[in-house]
């Protein structure tokens, strides 16, 4: 069985629960966009050798000038995305045609290769493989009107995050059942899920955060001043 790698960075959002007018992945952080952070990153893992972009139509342009102007143009294709996460990383997907694949979010610069290469061997290993950490809170199900209705035994939640590893045939065949079941998720590991096969979790990092509302941006740019 052939393992060669390929990764699709997801960078194709509004940024809604930021409230900034540009896109949060087009923000600067010490005078480069979010997104490129990320892509520098997966383009220090050797063993990956398609890295896509998938990104707003109307902003393809823009991220293929940024890409070239930090010197990753050799290493990275840009693609449009559509209007959902789940039709963004289907529209990477269909770019790629190596054996397995990374999704990762475009927001999510603080991953590191060690983190990526830990999910890259799990997935080898067991098919399918996610970044996550365990959840620090204890966590409630709370109904409609406020009430809590259970506390979940905290030992056994994880926080889930990117990247996240499959064979590229086996998520593939995952999304386009999804759309022909209207399913919609909020991560490519349930889709796999749902047609009852096993991930792998593999413990990450705490600072792998995903960059969502203001307060994270502040927690970043803590981040980069400390050096990560
Ligand atoms: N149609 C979409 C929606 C999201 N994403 C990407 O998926 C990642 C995680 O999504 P999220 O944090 O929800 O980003 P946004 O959709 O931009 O944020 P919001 O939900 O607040 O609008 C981001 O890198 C985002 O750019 C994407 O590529 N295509
Ligand atoms: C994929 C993800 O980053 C894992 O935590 C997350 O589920 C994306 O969710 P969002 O609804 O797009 O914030």
């Amino acid at each position: 069985m052939n393992n060669s790698w390929g990764a699709v960075i997801v960078a194709a959002g509004r940024g809604t629960r930021m409230g900034y007018a540009e896109s949060k992945q087009f923000l600067l952080l010490q005078d480069k966009p979010i997104f490129i952070h990320t892509l520098e990153v997966f383009s220090r893992v050797s063993r990956i050798k398609e890295l896509i972009v998938v990104t707003g139509a109307a902003d393809v342009a823009r991220c293929e000038e940024w890409i070239h102007k930090f010197g990753l143009e050799d290493q990275v294709r840009v693609t449009a995305g559509g209007s959902e996460r789940q039709d963004s990383v289907y529209a990477g997907l269909k770019e790629l045609t190596s054996d397995y694949v990374l999704v990762h979010d475009g927001v999510r610069p603080f991953v590191t290769p060690d983190l990526i290469e830990s999910c890259m061997e799990a997935a080898m290993e067991h098919g399918a493989a996610v970044l996550a950490v365990p959840v620090k809170d204890t966590i409630k199900q709370v109904n409609e009107e406020g009430i809590i209705m259970s506390t979940p035994d905290r030992r056994s939640l994880w926080s889930i995050q990117t990247p996240q590893a499959f064979r590229l045939s086996a998520l593939l065949e995952a999304h386009e059942r999804a759309k022909q079941e209207a399913f919609l998720g909020t991560d490519d590991a349930m889709l796999i899920e749902r047609l009852g096969k096993q991930v792998k979790v593999v413990e990450g990092r705490y600072t792998n955060i995903k960059i969502t509302t203001p307060d994270d941006l502040d927690y970043a740019v803590f981040m980069q001043k400390r050096g990560e």
